[in-house]
């Protein structure tokens, strides 16, 4: 229960820790004074012998181990706060960095929703492990101490047998140790598995209800949330369990405690002012381990999302690369090799150029992998084999920064933010001016259409849901044109779009290839057909390239799936004729 590992990862905190268990420490000292001045004036009057003085002195010293106890119980509490505060922002900001790290290839190795949760929930929990749990832990060690040295005075047997039943908390709380990880390791697994499904069910809501299928979903949610419930109410179970074990161990304690007094007064031992300071004590011995042992669970959450933490802090960190794109950024692949599950290979030994300033295009089928070389090149999956060369640079020696600022990838799903039309365009160029960010707007005929709205200043919703697709989509495009990139790749950039928007698009790329390197993924093959090179991808392969003109005439693949696509659009031209 002690990780010095999460500890050491904290060490801002060691200071409130050390400050909330001195405080602690006088509020106990403060209470034995206040109880021994009150035992002591008790057996002066039971004597005859309590004068007025003594009374007085009594009164001030009470009133003030009170006073004292209030002031210290608000340091601890601000203690508390304070520690808990450096915890979020430490391991936040840990987490945080790792991420950055880790770069735009996290996603091979962590899933979104299962760092979301590490980083809010897992360190929520932490919190109640550093704010409460460790300043207890040592106080709870260092309270029956104090007491005993402070009873030992009084008269020793009773102080003794206090102190040997005190262990006998953390042995029943280390009895349940090893039962308690395992069922709350399973909690964590069902709490991010129903996490997980829960912010998929939650994304993908729209298309459910369009398929009906919500009914079926809500059955499997309920399903895992049952699951959860079950675990959850077996953690209660022990944690209940444990709670009644260790109160009558504090009960049984304290009372042996008072036995043993009592008897020791009986035999003259002990005077009627230490006897009463025994039993009023006696509980003191046992409070801060009880009080341990409530929170002991929270304590093994923590460490439940300590591990987890650790594990995405952990994770095997790319080198970082120096290297950035050079002034000729032709891109070389050779014999590139991918895939995504060490049994099923995506790309099987490509080789793809693409010179600067020249116009490729890569088609296929659909799943014939052109996403994924593209997703390779964009530096986002890097446990490629092959040979990947910028310029001559390796892609492995290109630093993301240099890479992402040189590349611009322009998908059928690029995100638009909650925000303005201009914050969502100087995401592509920060110093972007208004004459600069209308120009890119009249290029992608968006900029009547904003008029008409307010402006660069027309609020857009969360994923600009209160924008058509196609509009969607030249904002997108919009955005690329002021990042003003030497590489441009727009993989199926115009897919599910208004044909008007889709020639829209397709102009600017077309204009955008007369001065930049342009990389287009597209289905429809009347998109490609002016470009410099076509490269023709099956199954993971390059099955042929070369100009539109060629491989018309080579009578192949492309050839059949030209004709065909022919045929289809002139079918649908004719129908609607
Ligand atoms: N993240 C992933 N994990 C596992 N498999 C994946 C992943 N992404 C894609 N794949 C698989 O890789 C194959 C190629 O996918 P990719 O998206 O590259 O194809 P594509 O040619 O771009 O298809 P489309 O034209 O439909 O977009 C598909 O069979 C797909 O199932």
């Amino acid at each position: 229960m002690m990780n010095k590992r999460l500890i050491g990862a904290v060490s801002e905190s060691k200071k409130y820790i050390a400050g909330n268990v001195a405080l602690q420490w006088c509020s106990l000292a403060a209470n034995i004074a206040m109880i021994g001045v009150i035992c002591q004036l008790l057996e002066q009057m039971y004597r005859g012998s309590a004068g007025s003085k003594d009374l007085f002195t009594a009164v001030v010293i009470a009133i003030s181990a009170v006073v004292i106890q209030f002031v210290c119980n608000i340091g601890c509490a601000r203690m508390g706060y304070l520690s808990s505060r450096a915890v979020k922002k430490i391991l936040r900001e840990k987490i945080y960095q790792k991420l950055l790290q880790l770069g735009s290839a996290y996603k091979e190795q962590v899933q979104t929703s299962e760092v979301v949760q590490v980083a809010v929930e897992g360190v929520d929990q932490l919190e109640t492990y550093f704010g409460a749990y460790l300043p207890r832990f040592f106080y709870a060690m260092l309270a029956p101490l104090t007491l005993f040295l402070v009873l030992c005075f009084v008269n020793v047997p009773p102080a003794i047998v206090l102190l040997v039943c005190v262990p006998l908390i953390p042995i029943a709380i280390a009895a349940v140790q090893t039962w308690a990880k395992k069922l709350l390791s399973k909690y964590w697994n069902q709490y991010t598995a129903l996490g997980d499904t829960f912010l998929e069910n939650l994304q993908g809501l729209t298309t459910l209800k369009i398929y009906q299928a919500d009914a079926f979903k809500n059955r499997e949610m309920n399903a895992e949330s049952e699951k959860f419930r079950r675990i959850t109410m077996k953690v209660l179970t022990m944690q209940l369990n444990s709670i009644t074990i260790m109160d009558l161990i504090a009960y049984g304690g304290a009372a042996a405690g008072i036995v043993m007094a009592v008897t020791q007064f009986q035999a003259g031992h002990v005077g009627l002012g230490g006897c009463l300071a025994i039993i009023l004590l006696a509980a003191d011995f046992f409070i801060p381990m009880r009080q341990l042992g409530s929170f002991f669970h929270i304590a093994m959450n923590g460490m439940a999302a300590s591990d987890k933490i650790f594990r995405l802090l952990d994770l095997p960190e790319p080198e970082q690369k120096t290297g950035s794109v050079p002034d000729n950024c032709s891109i070389c692949c050779q014999n590139l090799h991918f895939s995504y599950e060490p049994e099923r290979e995506i790309l099987k030994g490509i080789d793809l150029s693409f010179p600067k300033g020249s116009f490729t295009a890569i088609v296929g089928e659909s799943g014939c992998g052109k996403s994924t070389a593209a997703s390779i090149l964009m530096g986002r999956n890097r446990s490629y084999v092959g040979s990947i060369a910028v310029g001559g640079v390796p892609l492995s020696e290109i630093s993301e920064e240099s890479l992402l600022k040189n590349f611009t990838y322009v998908s059928h799903q690029s995100y638009l933010f909650k925000g303005t039309v201009r914050e969502n365009l100087r995401m592509g160029c920060p110093d972007a001016g208004e004459d600069s960010m209308w120009n890119v707007l009249e290029q992608v005929n968006l900029a009547d259409f904003l008029r008409g709205e307010q402006g660069l200043d027309t609020q857009l919703a969360e994923k600009a849901s209160n924008l058509s697709g196609g509009q969607c989509q030249r904002l997108a495009l919009a955005r690329a044109l002021l990042h003003d990139s030497p590489v441009y790749f727009f993989d199926e950039a115009t897919s599910n779009i208004d044909v008007e928007s889709e020639n829209d698009i397709m102009t600017q790329i077309h204009t955008l290839a007369k001065t930049k390197t342009v990389i287009l993924i597209s289905h429809r093959l009347a998109n490609v057909a002016d470009a410099d090179r076509i490269y023709v991808m099956d199954s993971g392969r390059v099955v042929e390239n070369g100009t539109h003109e060629q491989l018309l005439s080579a009578g192949s693949y492309y050839a059949r799936l030209w004709n065909a696509q022919q045929a289809l659009e002139n079918y649908g031209r004719e129908a609607l004729a």
